[in-house]
């Protein structure tokens, strides 16, 4: 493998564009002063796909979903180019007015806390029934307010014409979750977009809100976006994952495949930490070594060659995308060439075997 030029260099997750296309990325940063904190992001997804996006924290997940989400913190800098099926304008650089009506219609979001995204004092029916109202999907009060009983009985809500005259801190925390999703999915979006959904519910719920979240974009024949730290989530819920590191793409591909038989390093060292099944001469689970640097601090080259043990004097210069399908590759000079004994499986060890996405529409 060549190293990659300076300029333009490509992650080579995305594709030359098709009418299939929900979202496509091409070539997003997002830089903090001269600072880049995500780079050369490219990738497509297509109407109805589950794509996952992992890696361990500080690795630009967030970055890259707020970029698409036009949310991105005050004094952070996104450029390129994110494209989204049935808007007729580039959402970088987008302003508020023109974000603010594709937000909640063509594209939604489900974040970790979902009381960042539900007003504490107005009752959720209604919070559902304006975002009905405001993008026009009915056509008044009285269809939005049935709309959403229907909704909240769809995320599976007990009583849910009750349910709409709570207010959000008469619920719990998982409650409160499918509420949110209730809203994200209210006016059917093309692509929905969730960041560590499940992360802060109590292990018993994460599991059903999951589930519901699959069945919600399933039903929609919605594409999703979804970010976690958790490789079993992944299998579960997604049939393409996408693995960052260091701000940038470094491997992506059918979830089976890159599971299995991963090629970049980074890669092998995330399944190999998700395993808990594997640990080392004192019994503690294995690790990546090292940790991630700080933002503006990954090596120059290889943004991972400061923590793998099969760099060489090549890793100093950029690895170039080695595309192995339609969308996947990876970009690493020492790519791995064995696959793993065992995949990943949903309780996160090796050797139960794979949910596969198939299994997971049933649920
Ligand atoms: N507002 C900001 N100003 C400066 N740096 C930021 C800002 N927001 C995020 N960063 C930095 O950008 C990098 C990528 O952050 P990001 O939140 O996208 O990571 P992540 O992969 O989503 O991590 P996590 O899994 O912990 O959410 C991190 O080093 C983070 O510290």
């Amino acid at each position: 493998m060549t190293a990659a030029p300076d300029t333009a260099p490509d992650s080579g997750a995305g594709s030359s564009g098709s009418p299939d296309d929900v979202l496509a990325v091409r070539n997003l940063d997002v830089a903090v002063g001269g600072r880049k904190l995500v780079e050369d992001v490219d990738f497509t997804i297509r109407a109805g796909e589950r794509v996952g996006l992992i890696g361990e924290s500080g690795s630009g997940k967030s970055l890259t979903a707020l970029s698409v989400m036009g949310l991105l913190p005050e004094g952070l800098r996104a450029t390129g180019s994110v494209r989204l099926a049935g808007v007729d304008h580039d959402l970088v650089g987008a302003d508020e007015a023109r974000m603010s009506r594709v937000r909640g219609k063509e594209i939604a979001m489900v974040f970790q806390e979902p009381m960042t995204a539900l007003n504490p004092t107005m009752r959720v029916g209604r919070q559902i029934a304006e975002v009905l109202l405001v993008h026009r999907t009915r056509p008044d009060r009285a269809s939005a307010r049935a709309a959403a009983v229907e909704l909240l009985a769809q995320v599976g809500l007990p009583d849910p014409a009750a349910a709409a005259h709570a207010y959000p801190h008469q619920f719990s925390g998982g409650q409160r979750q499918r509420v949110v999703l209730a809203i994200a999915l209210a006016n059917d979006p093309a692509l929905l977009v969730c960041d560590e959904p499940t992360t802060a519910l109590d292990v018993t719920v994460q599991a059903r809100v999951l589930d519901l979240i699959v069945r919600g974009v399933q039903d929609r024949r919605s594409a999703m976006l979804f970010i976690t730290h958790d490789l079993a989530v992944v299998a579960t819920a997604c049939e393409r994952v996408m693995v960052m590191y260091g701000g940038r793409v470094v491997e992506s591909g059918p979830v089976r495949e890159v599971f299995t038989r991963p090629r970049h390093r980074y890669t092998q060292g995330l399944i190999g930490a998700s395993d808990l099944t594997v640990v080392d001469e004192r019994g503690r689970l294995v690790t990546i070594g090292g940790s991630v640097p700080p933002a503006g601090q990954f090596p120059a080259g290889c943004v991972f060659r400061n923590r793998c043990a099969s760099a060489t004097e090549v890793c100093a210069t950029r690895p170039e995308w080695v595309p192995t399908g339609p969308d996947s590759g990876y970009a690493c000079f020492h790519p791995v060439s064995e696959p793993v004994s065992e995949p990943v499986s949903e309780s996160g060890a090796r050797g139960t075997g794979m949910t596969t996405n198939k299994e997971a529409g049933r649920g």
